[in-house]
């Protein structure tokens, strides 16, 4: 994910391109070697020990099982995935969704350390809808509005592809009053669009609020063009139903378990809330919190 996100000055000059001035797509190519690898094995153990079962038709698939199974039923209609179409796409789900899942939740946290109040909210929220004691389940989330609100507006401040992932026209148009020539780099600054005073009351605060009073029931799936954060149009992000449950669910999860504090000697208005710019938008410095016990 770092070489990714590192400026590559043959980008500016293609004819460097072949060169490979900073050995970026060498050592890239070293990584995904290594990844392919480690995807590779666990794709092996799993078709050996599918192989051992006599087919494999167990009750509870994962992923890997369903990408094995996929054209099994009719093959009439589908091929089977190789080995190697698994693995990439195995591969593509781990470096797409970590960063950004990690990232997001690091975000949401250090937003409601910073605004205790807003963390006293949420967490009364929650813990009013699941009882102590009980785990936060998928069916929970439709009655969480507020922490969804929190969600959202992580990601309208810190959406964690900044630039969204390049894209490239296909041929010359003209978008927006922008010429456009075929084969240039499109990146859509969705970090500056999201803060734009023209689109946003008091852009820069942390406002959950804005989500849940919102009349215009804004929302992430690509029609609403000031808050992108997945993107839009046949490109964008395809684990958005996926990522609306896991966020929420995790979130939820370790706000409903446990109370939070930030370690001693930081205040919460001091916390360092810079950027570190990259493919994904980390924070500067990690966040560090502590995790305290809740009295029976
Ligand atoms: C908070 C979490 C996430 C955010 C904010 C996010 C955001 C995005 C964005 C902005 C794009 C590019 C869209 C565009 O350029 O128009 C994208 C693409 C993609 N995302 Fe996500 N993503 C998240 C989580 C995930 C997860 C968990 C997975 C997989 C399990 C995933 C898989 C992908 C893939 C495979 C693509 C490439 C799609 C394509 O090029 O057709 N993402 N995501």
């Amino acid at each position: 994910m770092e070489l990714a996100g590192r400026p590559n000055v043959a980008d500016y000059f293609p004819l460097l391109k072949w060169f490979d001035p900073q050995g970026l797509r060498r050592k890239t190519q070293f990584h995904v070697n290594k990844a392919f690898d480690i995807v590779g094995a666990f794709l092996k153990e799993r078709i050996e020990k599918r192989q051992n079962e006599g087919g494999g038709m167990k009750k509870e698939k994962d992923y890997l099982d369903v990408l094995l199974e996929y054209g099994e039923v009719d093959s009439g209609c589908f091929q089977k995935f190789s080995s190697t179409a698994i693995n990439v796409v195995v591969f593509e789900m781990f470096t797409a969704g970590t960063d950004t899942t990690t990232s997001t939740l690091e975000w949401a946290m250090a937003e409601l350390l910073k605004n205790q109040k807003l963390l006293e909210k949420v967490q009364h929220e929650i813990r009013s809808v699941i009882a102590q004691g009980n785990k936060i389940t998928e069916k929970d989330i439709d009655n969480l509005p507020y922490l969804k609100a929190v969600i959202n507006e992580t990601l309208r401040l810190h959406p964690p592809l900044p630039f969204l992932v390049p894209h490239m026209a296909m041929k010359s148009c003209n978008m927006f009053q922008y010429d456009i020539p075929k084969e240039t780099q499109v990146l859509v600054n969705v970090w500056a669009i999201g803060r734009d005073p023209n689109a946003w009351k008091d852009p820069l605060e942390f406002k959950p609020e804005r989500f849940v009073e919102s009349n215009t029931r804004l929302d992430y799936k690509g029609q609403h063009f000031e808050y992108l954060p997945f993107g839009s149009g046949r490109r964008m992000c395809h684990a958005v139903p996926l990522v609306s449950r896991v966020l929420p669910l995790a979130l939820g999860s370790v706000l409903h378990s446990f109370d939070w504090a930030l370690p001693d000697g930081i205040r919460a208005e001091a916390l360092d809330m810079r950027e570190r710019m990259g493919i994904t938008l980390r924070k500067q410095i990690a966040l560090k919190a502590i995790p305290m016990a809740l009295k029976a």
